[in-house]
């Protein structure tokens, strides 16, 4: 792709700590901007053919985080108008990073470590990652973890807000910026 891409072109992003809600209000976010909406993981599992557990076990974590971070730096580069949810590890490759703030409008999900430990019994059957850990070993992953995620375009706390208001919040502030950016000319 070649020169800038419009600010209203622009793919989202949308990164964070494993189960904040990146795939859910992706999904509501890219219905609200009548947008397509790609989830990472899902796109590895359609191209390994298996689940991520599954891939985790046969194929290691290595080529996991190499594949991932291909699928990424492939959709940043080849799509645009698209809601994009991380996987909650990609965004520790340097490469993700860099590929996604340079191409993208990046929104960090935020929450409590308070709150998000009432998301566990929700995920960790599907997150190998969490799996085999103590709850202060996975304590230290979350915060080691928020030194990554602190390079954004923005961020939400999503502490006490339901899936469909922090997709409204997004929407409401990418209308915004949109319109400082780019303004219709109408
Ligand atoms: N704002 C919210 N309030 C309450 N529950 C939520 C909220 N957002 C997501 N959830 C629930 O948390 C669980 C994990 O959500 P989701 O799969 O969207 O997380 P994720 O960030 O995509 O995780 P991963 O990084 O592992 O892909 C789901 O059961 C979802 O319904
Ligand atoms: O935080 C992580 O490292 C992961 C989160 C999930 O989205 C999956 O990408 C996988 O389970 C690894
Ligand atoms: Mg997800």
């Amino acid at each position: 792709m070649i020169g800038e891409i419009p600010i209203r072109e622009k793919n989202i992003v949308l990164i964070g700590f494993m189960g904040v809600g990146k795939t859910t209000i992706g999904t509501l976010v890219a219905k609200k901007l009548y947008r397509g909406f790609i989830d990472i993981d899902k796109e590895i599992e359609d191209k390994c053919n298996m689940p991520i557990t599954q891939i985790f076990e046969d194929l290691g974590e290595k080529k996991f985080r190499e594949i991932e971070r291909d699928l990424i730096i492939d959709t940043c580069l080849n799509t645009r108008l698209n809601v994009i949810s991380l996987g909650g590890g990609a965004y520790l490759q340097e490469e993700v990073r860099k590929i996604c703030l340079s191409h993208c409008i990046v929104f960090f999900l935020d929450l409590s470590w308070d709150s998000w430990q009432d998301r566990i019994p929700l995920i960790i059957d599907n997150r190998p990652v969490l799996q085999n850990k103590t709850i202060e070993e996975i304590e230290q992953v979350f915060r080691t973890r928020r030194t990554a995620y602190s390079l954004h375009n923005s961020k939400i706390s999503t502490d006490n807000l339901n899936p469909e208001e922090v997709a409204d919040y997004i929407v409401e502030s990418l209308k915004l910026a949109w319109d400082i950016y780019q303004p219709h000319n109408d």
